[in-house]
């Protein structure tokens, strides 16, 4: 008797378990609530090791989110890693779909290398805190003039500390299966700094993760990093030619890494 009362009990959790919306909203809460405890981890460490908001913070927020890929059933596989091994600074720029790209950008994050991102980030709590003492750069969108200014100097920091920024020039998130027309911020940083750019490319998560349909499963994510593109020379009338050499060669790789063919009908680089 006492064995079938407990039956009931047994087949909640499986049927939660079996059931995909359920998986989508508790990875998506256990990411969440995982990457706000690294960060309790992360922070005393920082502070600590370096006395407050530095770069070589970054080593060890890459360090400690390395193995969130694989509690959530991801893998990233990286080619292009050639292209990164070159000294001094320079601007990465990556396409964007959703915050797990996070995971892809630790796998791949060199030394000296921090972010911009947008200023609501540092309200994130705990990640919030982490994002400062890693140095990300905050901007907001909605100044214009003062997101200028703001990369105007980082410019000059990315020379005088040998600074590498990684900046999302579609930005915001986009899972609309293309790229969504880049703003000219991260092509007058780069021409600014007269750094390299290096595009990385992230392919579509639409085959393991899809928000409108609440499926969240497990999945392979390619990581492709690009030549760099020279910038020496260059000057800010050379900014809207750069955006738009930077977004064809990354449209193309995008579709082609997400196993899609190019057309030619696709949104252009914005003027
Ligand atoms: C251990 C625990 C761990 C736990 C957590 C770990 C977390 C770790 C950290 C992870 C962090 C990840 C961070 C991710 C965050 C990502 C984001 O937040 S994305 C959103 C924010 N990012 C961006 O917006 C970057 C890209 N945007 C830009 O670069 C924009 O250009 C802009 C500077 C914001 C300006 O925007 P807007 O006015 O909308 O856009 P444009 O059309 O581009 O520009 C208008 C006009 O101005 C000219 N211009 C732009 N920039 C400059 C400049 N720097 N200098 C001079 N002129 C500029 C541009 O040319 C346009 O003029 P034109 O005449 O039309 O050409
Ligand atoms: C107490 C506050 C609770 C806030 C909870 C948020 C915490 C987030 C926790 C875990 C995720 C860790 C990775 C954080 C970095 C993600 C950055 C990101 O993807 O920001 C979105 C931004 O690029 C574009 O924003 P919009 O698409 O324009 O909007």
């Amino acid at each position: 008797m006492d064995a079938l009362w407990m039956l009931p009990l047994l087949l909640v959790p499986l049927l939660l378990l079996t059931s995909s919306t359920f998986v989508f909203y508790f990875k998506k809460c256990f990411y969440v609530a995982w990457m706000m405890m690294l960060a309790v981890i992360a922070i005393p460490i920082c502070i600590l090791k370096s006395g407050g908001r530095d770069i070589e913070n970054m080593r060890v927020i890459r360090f400690l989110v390395r193995h969130v890929k694989y509690l959530l059933g991801l893998r990233f596989e990286v080619s292009g890693w050639e292209h990164l091994q070159m000294d001094g600074p320079y601007v990465i720029i990556s396409n964007h779909q959703s915050s797990l790209d996070v995971l892809g950008l630790m796998e791949v994050l060199p030394d000296r290398c921090t972010m911009i991102a947008k200023k609501e980030l540092i309200y994130a709590g705990t990640v919030g805190i982490i994002c400062w003492l890693g140095g990300i750069v905050f901007i907001n969108r909605q100044k214009t003039s003062d997101a200028k200014s703001v990369m105007a100097d980082a410019a000059k920091t990315m020379l005088k500390e040998q600074i590498r920024l990684w900046v999302f020039p579609e930005g915001t998130r986009n899972q609309k299966g293309d790229l969504l027309p880049f703003k000219k911020g991260a092509f007058h940083l780069a021409v600014q700094a007269q750094v390299p750019i290096i595009p990385i490319v992230f392919s579509s998560y639409s085959n393991f993760y899809l928000r409108k349909e609440r499926e969240f499963k497990s999945g392979t994510i390619s990581l492709k990093v690009l030549p760099k593109i020279e910038t020496k020379g260059l000057t800010s009338d050379d900014v809207s030619s750069l955006s738009d050499q930077s977004y064809a060669i990354m449209r193309s790789t995008f579709l082609e890494i997400s196993g899609r063919t190019p057309q030619s009908n696709g949104p252009s680089s914005a003027h």
